[in-house]
């Protein structure tokens, strides 16, 4: 695919002094696809996404973005992306449109389809009946809508959002969900973007999970969830230390508590359950079986769920009992 790739890289390093950020990384994204870079903070993706906006030099590899080196041909690549970073760079004091109109300029969008444009971009995310307010009195939701709006003015091919939801409300997520989902339909572009949300790394066609400066793995949500092969369990219980114990003892399972329920991965789950109830010998009071979520997935490659990683929450001790599996 390396030939019409909308990204290719190859060997992708950066280093701050000691701190090796990203540590050489390899991966391509298709023409239209949706990829999502999936990393708890501080994993690399800002480093990753910045070099690939030209924002940043690499130390060591190469990437080209719409077939144009990030370093020799810097405004080559910066003419075909469209950018949606984490801190605002709108100005609160024009009004929305006249924030697009000097992003348009600034591109060189051509006068005779700047209107048309500009109207369509704001249309596509709910802002056209808004156009004329001060962006100062924009919601954080509606700011974000506006720089999404902005980052496609151009036509760009390929976008790079880089963690365009967070920070807002559920709703709000959701809604900007639905507005890049339209996007792949409409404007035939290829999106990139970062999270470190689970459930929005599932809209991604492709997803590559990237920790401590190094892709773990990469593919579709839904592949990923097969590799791991294993159903979550969980049982409440009377007495949850002795549950875990006897799982240990009788099925050599690693169990913890988690969400209030002992908790463990297993083969086949629900025909492992009704072993479960004849040989565990005690009293199960209730049971869920459910199949790998992305969060999962995580642990799975990594070790640590991804809030774990961030916070080193009470979840730790269950993660790392599934991970040692
Ligand atoms: N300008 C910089 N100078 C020094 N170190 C940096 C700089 N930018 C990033 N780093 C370091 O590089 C590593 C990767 O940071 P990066 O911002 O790429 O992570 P991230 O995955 O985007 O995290 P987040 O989800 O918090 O945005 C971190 O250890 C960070 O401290």
């Amino acid at each position: 695919m390396s030939e019409d790739a909308a990204v290719v890289v190859r060997g992708l390093t950066k280093t701050y002094g000691k701190v090796e950020a990203v540590k050489g990384v390899d991966f391509e994204v298709s023409p239209g696809e949706v990829f999502g870079f999936l990393g708890p903070n501080g994993a690399g993706k800002t480093t990753t996404i910045s070099m690939l906006c030209t924002l940043a030099n690499p130390t060591g590899g190469t990437a080209s973005v719409a077939g144009h080196d990030v370093v020799r041909e810097r405004d080559e690549v910066r003419r075909n992306i469209g950018l949606v970073f984490q801190d605002p760079t709108l100005d609160g004091y024009l009004t929305a449109e006249q924030n697009l109109r000097f992003h348009a300029e600034l591109y060189g969008v051509h006068k005779s389809v700047v209107d048309e444009r500009i109207k369509r971009v704001m249309e596509m995310v709910a802002l056209w009946d808004r156009k004329d307010a001060k962006v100062m009195t924009f919601s954080g939701g509606m700011k974000r809508r506006l720089e999404i709006a902005r980052g496609l003015l151009h036509s760009p091919r390929v976008l790079f959002l880089d963690e365009p939801t967070v920070g807002l409300d559920p709703q709000t997520r959701s809604a900007i969900w639905g507005y890049i989902n339209e996007l792949r339909v409409s404007e035939d572009i290829t999106i990139f973007m970062t999270t470190h949300y689970m459930d929005e790394a599932e809209y991604c066609d492709r997803i590559a999970i990237i920790d401590h400066g190094e892709i773990v793995v990469i593919d579709s949500p839904e592949r990923l969830k097969a590799s791991v092969g294993k159903d979550r369990v969980q049982i409440h219980t009377r007495d949850d230390e002795a549950a875990i114990k006897a799982l240990r003892e009788r099925f050599g399972l690693e169990a913890a508590v988690h969400e209030g329920a002992v908790t463990f991965a297993v083969a086949s789950g629900e025909e492992f359950v009704p072993r479960l109830f004849a040989e565990l010998g005690m009293p199960i009071t209730s049971v869920s079986v459910s199949r790998p979520s992305l969060d999962d997935v995580f642990m799975n490659y990594t070790g640590s769920t991804i809030r774990d990683a961030e916070s080193g929450d009470d979840q730790m001790a269950f993660m790392r009992a599934m991970a040692r599996r």
